[in-house]
């Protein structure tokens, strides 16, 4: 049976268990049961602090899970990222207040406030800094404040935390992080693991792309499907009147009303788009 670690709480929590339900798993009723037994499809869920799923994974105590590629990194677990699931995104930065810490170079011989103690620790390595890491469990934007740090690194999504607290960011990010897809780096249970992989691959897809049907006069078919080019290539389907054709094709969400829009201009016709459900690519 396939074990698979979820983020039982925090910002990656709510999404993954919506990937997971889409995906055709069963997933927890309330936030207090902790495992989840999903006999149908052969797998076991975990429900663990995103913190600790990649020493989990790492360990292989269970086979694969899902965390930030920031923790995955933190962890230095030996877990490996096996795909990109297109949520959680987010900066991982330094920051400090105004005129006090203006460059990453300035850090040297400072305090450094962080959840994030490993990250850190080899970033200052790769750029040759000294600094004291001060490992905090989280709300790092206060610790300057209080005077247990001289700068911070943390997560930045909108910025309203650090705004909040008047601090800046300097420097260039030190990582790029999203929901990312972990597996343990020994071969087992590939097959089960590819199995989940296909299937979050199909939810991401489904919700990438959605259906584009349209007529289009016959003489316009091969610029119209220059627009539309599909996946593999588009479906043409012949129509009563011989003169017009019907294409179909699969066709990124974003853009959909510009697309719909030249192929009008172009002289095609009752152009519909519909959303897809589930697909296997
Ligand atoms: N504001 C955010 N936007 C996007 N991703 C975030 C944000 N905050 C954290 N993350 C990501 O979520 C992952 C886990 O962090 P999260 O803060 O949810 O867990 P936690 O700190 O262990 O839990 P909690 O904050 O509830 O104590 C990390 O990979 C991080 O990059
Ligand atoms: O740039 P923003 O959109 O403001 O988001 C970033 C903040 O979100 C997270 O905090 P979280 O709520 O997880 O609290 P924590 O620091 O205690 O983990 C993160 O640690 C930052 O503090
Ligand atoms: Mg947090």
């Amino acid at each position: 049976m396939l074990r698979i670690a979820v983020p039982n709480k925090g910002s990656l929590s709510d999404a993954t268990v919506d990937l997971l339900r889409e995906a055709g798993y069963r997933t927890r009723r309330d936030s207090k049961e902790l495992v989840v037994s999903d006999a149908e499809n052969d797998v076991e869920f975990f429900y663990l602090r995103p913190r600790d799923i990649a020493v989990y994974v790492g360990s292989g105590t269970v086979d694969a899970g899902v965390t930030g590629r920031d923790l995955l990194l933190d962890s230095g677990s030996g877990a490996v990222e096996v795909m990109q699931l297109g949520f959680g995104a987010s900066t991982f930065r330094y920051a400090g207040k105004p005129g006090q810490v203006a460059t990453v170079e300035d850090i040297e011989g400072k305090r450094v406030a962080t959840s994030y103690a490993g990250l850190v620790r080899s970033d200052l390595a790769a750029r040759g800094l000294t600094a004291e890491v001060v490992r905090l469990d989280g709300a790092v934007e206060t610790a300057i404040t209080l005077g247990v740090a001289d700068c911070i690194a943390d997560v930045v999504e909108t910025g309203t935390t650090l705004r909040q607290q008047g601090l800046e960011v300097f420097g260039e990010p030190i990582l790029r992080s999203e929901a990312v897809l972990i597996r343990g780096d020994r071969p087992g249970e590939d097959q089960a693991i590819e199995v989940l992989q296909r299937r979050i691959a199909g939810v991401i897809t489904a919700r990438t792309y959605v259906m584009l049907d349209y007529d289009c006069p016959k003489d316009l078919v091969d610029r119209a499907c220059e627009l539309t080019p599909g996946l593999e290539s588009p479906t043409v389907s012949s129509l009563q009147d011989d003169a017009w054709v019907a294409v179909r094709a699969m066709v990124p969400r974003l853009g959909r009303n510009r697309l719909m829009d030249e192929l009008y201009d172009l002289g095609a016709r009752a152009i519909l788009v519909t959303d897809i459900a589930a697909c296997r690519l």
